[in-house]
C-alpha cells in the first residue's frame, strides 16, 4: 500500500488534482503560484474554515470521501449563506506521512463531488506533512452584481424561517459516540451534511432581510443575526419541525445542534414562504434570543467551551 510519505510532495499534488474536474469559474487551476478564478461582479465572496481532526472528524467515525464532502460543504454553505454563487475552493491540506495514498485520493473525490453539486470546483490548496489531518478550506463566490445577504438586516416585524435539516448531524454523532450502527440515515448525516444549495438564490428570491447557515446550532446562530441586526430573535419551539426520527432527544438537537448547515433567514413579514422554508419564529425590538419567551440554557457548539 502506498502512503503519501512514498509519494512526497510533489507526486502526491500530482495524484490529488489529477481526480479534480474543471470548474465553470476557474480560468487558471492548480499548477501556477496562484489560481486565477473569474469575478464578472467585481467583487468576490471570501470564506474559510478549518477542520481538525479528533474536533470536527474522526477517522475512525468517517471515511476520507465524507470528510472531504463535509470540509467542502461547510465553506460552500458559507458562501450561499451570503446570496453568492459558490466558484471555487482554495485545500491546505495537512496529513501524517504514513496516510495510505488512496486515502487522501477519496478525500480529493469528496471535495470535489460537494463542490460540483454546488457549481464550484477546487482551484488550488497548499500540502503540509502534519501529525493530525487538518483541512483548511478557502471558498470564494459571485454575488452576480447583487448586494450580499448579511447578518445585518433583520428588521423587528419579520418573520424567521429556515430551510434544511436540523439535528440530525447532532442525533447521528450521538449515535457514533455510543457505538451504535442506526438509524443510518442520522449517522450518514452526521458523516456527510446536505446544504440545500439552492436556499440562497431563493432566499433572495424572497427578499430575505438576514441570512446565516447554521453551523453552531440554531439558537445560537440566530444569536448572531440579533446581535448584527440589533434586534430580538423570538422562536417558537412549537413551530420548529422536530422529525420523529431524531429521538426523544429531538427537540434539544434541532434547537442546538450544529454541522447540518441548514439555512436560516428572516424576511419581511407579508412574505409568502414556500413550504420548504418553515417559519420558527418572528424579529422583535430589543436583543438576544428569546425560545418561548426565555433564555435557552444552552445554544449551540463553542470549540473553547467543548
Ligand atoms: N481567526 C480569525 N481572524 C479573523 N476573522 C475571523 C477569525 N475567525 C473568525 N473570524 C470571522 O468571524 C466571523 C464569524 O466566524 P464564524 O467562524 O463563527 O462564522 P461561520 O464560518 O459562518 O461559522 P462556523 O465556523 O461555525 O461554520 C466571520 O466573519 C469570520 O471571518
Ligand atoms: C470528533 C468530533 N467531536 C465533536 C464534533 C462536534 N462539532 C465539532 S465542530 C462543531 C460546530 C461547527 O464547527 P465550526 O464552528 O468549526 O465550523 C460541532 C458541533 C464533531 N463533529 N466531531
Ligand atoms: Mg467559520
Ligand atoms: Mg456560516
Ligand atoms: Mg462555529
Amino acid at each position: 500500500m502506498s502512503t503519501i510519505g512514498d509519494l512526497g510532495e510533489f507526486g502526491l499534488i500530482g495524484r490529488l488534482t489529477r481526480r479534480l474536474r474543471p470548474g465553470r469559474a476557474v480560468r487558471l487551476g492548480p499548477g501556477d503560484d496562484a489560481a486565477v478564478i473569474a469575478a464578472p461582479d467585481g467583487r468576490v465572496v471570501a470564506t474559510t474554515d478549518l477542520l481538525v481532526e479528533g474536533r470536527h472528524f474522526r477517522r475512525d467515525w468517517s471515511g476520507p470521501y465524507d470528510i472531504g464532502r463535509k470540509a467542502a460543504a461547510q465553506n460552500l454553505a458559507d458562501v450561499v449563506a451570503m446570496g453568492a454563487r459558490p466558484t471555487a475552493l482554495l485545500v491546505g491540506f495537512a496529513a501524517p506521512l504514513s496516510t495510505p495514498a488512496a486515502w487522501a485520493e477519496r478525500l480529493y473525490d469528496g471535495l470535489d463531488d460537494e463542490c460540483r453539486a454546488a457549481g464550484a470546483s477546487v482551484a488550488g490548496g497548499d500540502l503540509v506533512g502534519a501529525p493530525e489531518v487538518t483541512l483548511a478550506v478557502t471558498a470564494l463566490g459571485d454575488l452576480g452584481g447583487e448586494p450580499p445577504i448579511t447578518r445585518s438586516g433583520a428588521r423587528p416585524g419579520d418573520v424567521v424561517a429556515v430551510r434544511g435539516r436540523l439535528g440530525y448531524s447532532a442525533a447521528g454523532m450521538r449515535l457514533l459516540a455510543e457505538g451504535r450502527d442506526g438509524p443510518a440515515e442520522l449517522i450518514e448525516a452526521h458523516r456527510r451534511p446536505q446544504p440545500p444549495y439552492a436556499a440562497g438564490e431563493e432566499a433572495r428570491a424572497l427578499g430575505a432581510t438576514a441570512l446565516l447557515d447554521v453551523s453552531d446550532g440554531l439558537l445560537q446562530d440566530l444569536g448572531h443575526i440579533a446581535a448584527a441586526s440589533g434586534v430580538r430573535i423570538e422562536v417558537d419551539s412549537r413551530a420548529v419541525p422536530v422529525p420523529a426520527i431524531l429521538g426523544a432527544d429531538g427537540p434539544r438537537h434541532v434547537l442546538t445542534g450544529g454541522e447540518d448547515h441548514a439555512f436560516a433567514g428572516t424576511f419581511p413579514a407579508d412574505t409568502v414562504l414556500p413550504p420548504s422554508w418553515s417559519p420558527v419564529g418572528v424579529v422583535a425590538e430589543g436583543a438576544g434570543v428569546l425560545l418561548d419567551g426565555r433564555e435557552p440554557e444552552v445554544a449551540g457548539w463553542d470549540h473553547f467551551r467543548a
